[in-house]
């Protein structure tokens, strides 16, 4: 039979990254336009989580943050809660933030033991851009009301920053990988391996 345990280090590094994605939160938010969708640093810190962590661990990542706004906390960009954001046309991109740790994490982890900065920044564009507009569109949709090219329209604005996050994602991830070999690969083993929590 086995057993997975989540080790002391794999919970440091989501609280690490859960921290960073808050901390990302405090220089606020630049309103543009009418969408109700502000431009964030936070997007950044959830690409980082996946492309540094991996799936399993950027994703716990996000789900902290998430869950430390639906208690309450002012965790969001401008001190908002999970709970405003829900209700506002954010809604559809802090739901997105899950799939788009996750789809960066997973294919970064595949690209691993090497990691090519073209490629990385190909793999950040697709899950935060491609995967997170797709959950933002339809949650400005639903909750802001919007039609589907006037939420489309709405997100082009987001593009060259959050290219730019792409971008700075893949220098950081390539770095660190280099350093720290071993910190997504840890998630991918503890993830289908017995392990001892150190
Ligand atoms: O605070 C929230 O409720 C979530 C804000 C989401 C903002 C989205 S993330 C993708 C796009 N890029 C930005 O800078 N802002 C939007």
């Amino acid at each position: 039979m086995s057993t997975t345990r989540f080790p002391a280090r794999d919970l440091a590094h989501v609280a690490v990254f859960a921290a960073l994605i808050i901390a990302l939160g405090l220089p606020g938010s630049i309103n543009i336009g009418i969408s109700g969708v502000p431009i964030t640093l936070q997007s950044m810190g959830v690409m980082m989580a996946g492309a540094l962590l991996g799936p399993r661990k950027g994703v716990l990542a996000v789900l902290t943050v998430i869950a430390l706004g639906l208690v309450g906390l002012p965790v969001l960009a401008g001190g908002r809660t999970a709970l405003v954001s829900l209700s506002s046309p954010t809604a559809g991109f802090l739901i997105g933030w899950i799939p788009t740790a996750f789809v960066i994490g997973w294919l970064t982890a595949k690209m691993l033991p090497k990691y090519r900065i073209i490629a990385g920044i190909g793999i950040n564009l697709l899950g935060g851009v491609v995967v997170l507009y797709a959950f933002g569109i339809v949650g400005m949709m639903v909750r802001g009301h919007m039609s589907f090219v006037a939420a489309w329209s709405a997100n082009a604005a987001f593009i060259p920053l959050d290219a730019a996050k792409a971008v700075v994602t893949a220098l950081v991830a390539s770095q660190v990988h280099r350093a720290y070999p071993a910190l997504l690969r840890d998630s991918v083993i503890s993830s289908n391996k017995t392990v001892v929590a150190n």
